[in-house]
């Protein structure tokens, strides 16, 4: 077993973040000490994952004013100039948004107009979106547990992972816990084509966990399903809608709709930043489409025909009626997504909502 790597860390008064472009084949850390650096890092997925996008933003907008001298309200327009900036890196994780609106927030309602306290709320709140992301993880974990058993088989798509937020991951939550309770199971990893973030990140991270993993394409999905060796397909998700529909990395769909044809539950890991009750369905979700080099350059070279009309999307929808359950750091939830999505925002014990 290896040490697990940090994906996020805050120090030295800068941003230290995992390059996960470069692995599995080189461990890499960087510092950010600019919030151009964190934009950056963002846009070409250094940090990646919704949670860890949330938690990089909130510390990149810290960067951006922590530099400014001049009276509060200069400082409170840049920090709104600054919040725009980074909210245009990339548009589907509902994490970033929140994040970064959450900071604002607490300037906007802060009892002092002195920059420098103001300052330091800003860094306090970003280290404190930080803390939360791990203890929300550790939750949605012992929550899955309770839906998954000893002795069986997981599918989980794209890196839902530690490396995708503080600690822990969101899908891949319950294998850490089930691992340290001595189960016994096996975790089957989809590639995730066209980033592999399957084949680079989420297997390599359970690898070096000791967890037994095994990796597949994504078009080998339906065949380990029709064998049973996948009683439970987990995801992570970048947001939820109101109405339960969920986007998160493209594939997802493809695994939902296999898993309901096998008669498999499809568990959508959600820590609640990532549930968005103001985007009422699906279809008003921004899909982010990438660059057409990601399906068209593998591996450094051509891997199709050069001008080849492309189609890049990076996230797709899963529908509602394809989602068996909802699993949060509050609880689990089930349809009506629409009612006890709203439930579990308006009560705050851990409970099952809708079953
Ligand atoms: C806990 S991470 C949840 C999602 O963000 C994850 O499943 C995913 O789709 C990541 O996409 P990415 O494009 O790698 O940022």
């Amino acid at each position: 077993m290896n040490e697990a790597l940090n994906s996020i860390e805050w120090k030295n008064d800068a941003l230290v973040l995992l390059d996960q472009t470069t692995l599995p084949n080189e461990i890499r850390y960087e510092e950010n000490h600019t919030i151009e650096d964190v934009w950056d890092s963002i846009v070409v997925m250094k940090v990646r994952g919704a949670p860890a996008i949330g938690v990089a933003a909130a510390y990149g907008l810290y960067l951006g004013v922590r530099c400014h001298e001049g009276d509060y309200e200069s400082f409170m327009s840049l920090l709104k100039a600054k919040r725009d900036y980074l909210a245009g890196s990339r548009p589907t994780a509902v994490n970033l948004f929140w994040a970064i609106d959450r900071l604002v927030q607490k300037a906007v309602d802060a009892d002092t107009k002195d920059i420098e306290m103001l300052k330091a709320l800003l860094l306090e709140e970003a280290q404190l979106i930080h803390k939360e992301d791990e203890e929300i993880n550790r939750m949605i974990g012992e929550n899955l547990l309770t839906l998954l058993e000893d002795g069986q088989g997981f599918l989980t798509h794209c890196n839902a992972g530690a490396l995708a937020t503080a600690k822990y991951g969101t899908a891949t939550a319950p294998f850490y816990l089930a691992k340290e309770r001595g189960w016994n199971f096996k975790v089957y990893a989809d590639e995730t084509r066209p980033r592999l973030q399957g084949s680079t990140l989420t297997a390599l991270e359970l690898q070096r966990a000791g967890i037994d993993v095994t990796l597949i394409t994504d078009n080998m999905a339906a065949m380990v399903m029709s064998q049973g060796k996948v009683q439970a397909a987990i995801v992570g998700c970048d947001r939820v809608a109101a109405n339960g529909d969920t986007a998160n990395k493209i594939g997802t769909m493809g695994v939902a709709i296999l898993a309901k044809h096998f008669g498999i539950p499809f568990y959508v890991a959600a820590p609640t930043p990532t549930i968005d009750l103001a985007t009422p369905t699906g279809a008003e979700i921004p899909i982010e489409e990438r660059d057409t080099e990601e399906v068209t350059n593998r591996f450094g070279q051509w891997s199709a025909p050069k001008d080849v009309q492309v189609y890049n999307p990076a996230f797709d929808v899963t529908p509602a009626d394809l989602i068996t359950a909802i699993v949060t750091e509050k609880g689990i939830v089930y349809a009506p997504f629409e009612e006890n999505l709203k439930k579990l925002f308006a009560e705050d014990a851990q409970h099952v909502v809708g079953k």
